[in-house]
C-alpha cells in the first residue's frame, strides 16, 4: 500500500482518482512545519504540494520511502529540485492548469491599476463618494511589454491585443516568425523597460530572471508606466520598486507575489496606495485548482506504481513519439547494465555505451539513464533510479561515453554496455530485442551468445575441456538445481570459455563455491536480474 501526504490545500475533488486508488491511502495534514515534516515523512512514498510548503533537503532526506513530490502548479521554487535528484525523488508539476486562471488575474491588476479599483472599492465603502482622485487611463493603443513569453505571457498577450494594446514581448525561446503569428513585436528588454506603458512579467525566478527589472530599468522607463508581477517575487527587485513609485516614475504597481511569502506587516508594498497587492491569488480559481490535482494526482499514480510518466522537472523531457520508440527497450537496458556489472569485481572507470540499427536515430537519453540504472544497480541497490543515475555516477568519477554506430552484427537494433575496469580490463554485455522473440543477450565479453535474459542465471569462465559441462550438470544436479537452458562460448578449442546456464531456483552460495572448486572453472557468481 502507497501513503500520499497532501501538506497544502489541494482539491478533494481534483485528487479524487488517488483517493479512490485501492494501492492508495491519502492523508491531508496542512500547515506543518519543518521539523514536523521531517517526523512524519519517513512513512510516505508520495507528497503533494503547492507553494507554503517548502521542500527542503532535511525533508527529502528524512523521506526514506518517498519516490516522488507532486506540486499541483507550475512553480516549483519551493522544492530543493537538486536533493530531490541526488536522492532520486522524481518531482513533477502541473505544467497547464493554472495558465488561463493566472493570465486572468495578471489582467485583472492590470486593469484594477489602469482604473484604482482597489483604492476606489475602499474610499466607496468608508462612505467617501470621491470621483475625482481616481482618474484612470485606458488600455486601448497603449503599449504593454511582456517579459517571458511562455504559457502565460502568451495568453496575456493575446488578450491585450484584443484590448487593442500593442504587445512587445521578449523570451529567450521567441522566435521572430512567432511573434509574428501572434501580431506582437519581438523586443529586447532594454526596447520594452523604455518604451512600454504596461509591464507585465511571466518567468520563472531564476539566477537570470532575478531583479530582470530593477534600478537600472526604472531609471529609463516612461514616466507613468505601471507594472505588474504574477509570477514570481524577486524578478521585480522590491526596494528598486518602491523608489521608483516614490520619484513618480511608476504611476502602480501590482503584486501578486513576494520575496517572501507572506510578507512582514511592514513590507513597504502594503501601506503604498500606489501599490496594490493580492495574496499570491494567480492559480486560486475553481476551475485551476481542480485541474491541476486531476494532473498531478494522475502521474503521482503512475510514478508509484512504476507506469511511464509525465511532467517530471527534474528529468529532461521526452518528445512522447521518442519515448514510444525508447520505451520497449527500457527493461532491456536495464538487464544489460546489471549483467555487465556482476560480471566483474572490479572498480568501474567509465560506461561506454553503443546504440547501433534501430536506436541510432533517436535521442536516446532516457535509455542511457535505466542502462546507468542497472549498472549501478549492483552497488547501490534501490538506492538508485533514473532520476539520480546519472547523477551517481558522474559523482564517482565515473565518466559516461554513449556512441551511436551503423554496424549492428545483423540484428535491427543492438546495444552494447562496455563497463571499462581499474584493472585495464572490460566487461562487456551486447543485446538486442528481437521482434516476436522478446529479449535477447548476444554477446558477453568477447564471446558470442543466444541467451534470454530471464530467471536465475549462473555465469562461469572456465578452460574448454571435455567433460566440463557434464561436471558442471552433475554438481548442480546433485545439489538439486535444475538447469532450464545452458550457453556456452570460447574463441578457440581448449581456450578460455564461458558457460551461462539459466536455472529454476536461487543458487546456494555454498554450490557455487563448490562450481569453483572444479579444477577447470575459474570464476562462478549468480547474475541477478531485475523482477521484471
Ligand atoms: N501567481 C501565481 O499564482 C502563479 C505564478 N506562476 C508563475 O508564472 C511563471 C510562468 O508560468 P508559465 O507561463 O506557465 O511558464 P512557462 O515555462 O510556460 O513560461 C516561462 C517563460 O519564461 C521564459 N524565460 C526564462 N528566462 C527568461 C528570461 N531571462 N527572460 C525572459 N523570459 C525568460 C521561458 O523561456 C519561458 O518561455 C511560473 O514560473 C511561475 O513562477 C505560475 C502559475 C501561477
Ligand atoms: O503554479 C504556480 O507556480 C503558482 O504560483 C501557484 O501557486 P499556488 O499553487 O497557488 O500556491
Amino acid at each position: 500500500m502507497f501513503k500520499v501526504l497532501v501538506s497544502d490545500p489541494i482539491s478533494d475533488l481534483g485528487i479524487q482518482k488517488l483517493v479512490d486508488a485501492d494501492d492508495v491511502v491519502v492523508e491531508k495534514k496542512i500547515g506543518l512545519s519543518e521539523e514536523e515534516l521531517i517526523q512524519i515523512i519517513p512513512e510516505y512514498d508520495g507528497l503533494l504540494v503547492r507553494s507554503q510548503t517548502t521542500v527542503t533537503d532535511k525533508i527529502l532526506a528524512a523521506g526514506e520511502r518517498l519516490k516522488v513530490v507532486g506540486r499541483a502548479g507550475v512553480g516549483v521554487d519551493n522544492i530543493n529540485l537538486e536533493a530531490a535528484t541526488q536522492r532520486g525523488i522524481i518531482v513533477i508539476n502541473a505544467p497547464d492548469g493554472n495558465t488561463i486562471t493566472t493570465c486572468e488575474h495578471a489582467f485583472a491588476m492590470m486593469m484594477a491599476l489602469a482604473r484604482h479599483i482597489p483604492q476606489a472599492y475602499a474610499k466607496t465603502v468608508s462612505g467617501v463618494w470621491d470621483r475625482k482622485s481616481f482618474l484612470g487611463v485606458e488600455l486601448h493603443h497603449k503599449t504593454l511589454g511582456v517579459l517571458g513569453m511562455g504559457r502565460i505571457g502568451s495568453e496575456v498577450a493575446k488578450r491585450a491585443k484584443a484590448f487593442g494594446m500593442e504587445v512587445l514581448g521578449f523570451d529567450p525561446f521567441l522566435t521572430e516568425e512567432r511573434a509574428e503569428k501572434m501580431g506582437i513585436t519581438l523586443a529586447s528588454v532594454d526596447d520594452i523597460v523604455r518604451n512600454a506603458d504596461f509591464i507585465t512579467v511571466h518567468t520563472p525566478l531564476t539566477p537570470e530572471t532575478r531583479g530582470i527589472i530593477s534600478t537600472d530599468q526604472f531609471a529609463v522607463m516612461k514616466k507613468g508606466m505601471r507594472i505588474i508581477n504574477c509570477a514570481r517575487g524577486g524578478v521585480i527587485d522590491e526596494n528598486a520598486l518602491v523608489e521608483a513609485v516614490n520619484q513618480g516614475i511608476v504611476a502602480g504597481a501590482a503584486f501578486d507575489v513576494f520575496e517572501h511569502e507572506p510578507p512582514q506587516p511592514d513590507h513597504p508594498f502594503l501601506n503604498n496606495p500606489k501599490i496594490i497587492v493580492t495574496p499570491h491569488l494567480g492559480a486560486s480559481t475553481v476551475e485551476a485548482q481542480e485541474n491541476v490535482a486531476i494532473d498531478v494526482s494522475e502521474q503521482v499514480l503512475h510514478i508509484l506504481r512504476d507506469e511511464p510518466f509525465k511532467n517530471a522537472v527534474n528529468i529532461p523531457p521526452v518528445a512522447p513519439s521518442v519515448m514510444s520508440k525508447l520505451q520497449p527497450y527500457f527493461v532491456l537496458g536495464e538487464k544489460l547494465g546489471t549483467v555487465a556489472a556482476q560480471i566483474t569485481n572490479a572498480a568501474i572507470q567509465e560506461i561506454v555505451v553503443n546504440y547501433a540499427g534501430d536506436l541510432s536515430e533517436v535521442d536516446t537519453q532516457p535509455l542511457t539513464r535505466h542502462i546507468l540504472k542497472g549498472v549501478l544497480s549492483r552497488h547501490f541497490g534501490s538506492d538508485v533510479n533514473i532520476v539520480n543515475s546519472m547523477h551517481l555516477a558522474k559523482a564517482r568519477q565515473v565518466n559516461i561515453v554513449v556512441s551511436k554506430s551503423a554496424t549492428t552484427k545483423g540484428f535491427t537494433n543492438l546495444i552494447s554496455v562496455a563497463l571499462k575496469l581499474e584493472n585495464g580490463e572490460e566487461s562487456i554485455v551486447g543485446g538486442t530485442l528481437l521482434a516476436g522473440y522478446g529479449e535477447r543477450i548476444v554477446q558477453i565479453n568477447k564471446f558470442t551468445v543466444d541467451l534470454e535474459p530471464t530467471g536465475h542465471l549462473i555465469y562461469i569462465s572456465h578452460h574448454d575441456k571435455p567433460g566440463i559441462i557434464g561436471k558442471v550438470g552433475t554438481l548442480l544436479g546433485n545439489n538439486d538445481v535444475n538447469i532450464a537452458a545452458m550457453q556456452v562460448g570460447r574463441k578457440t578449442v581448449g581456450g578460455e570459455a564461458i558457460m551461462v546456464l539459466s536455472v529454476d531456483k536461487e543458487v546456494p552460495k555454498k554450490v557455487l563455491e563448490e562450481l569453483v572448486q572444479l579444477p577447470e572453472v575459474n570464476t562462478a557468481q549468480e547474475i541477478a536480474l531485475l523482477s521484471k
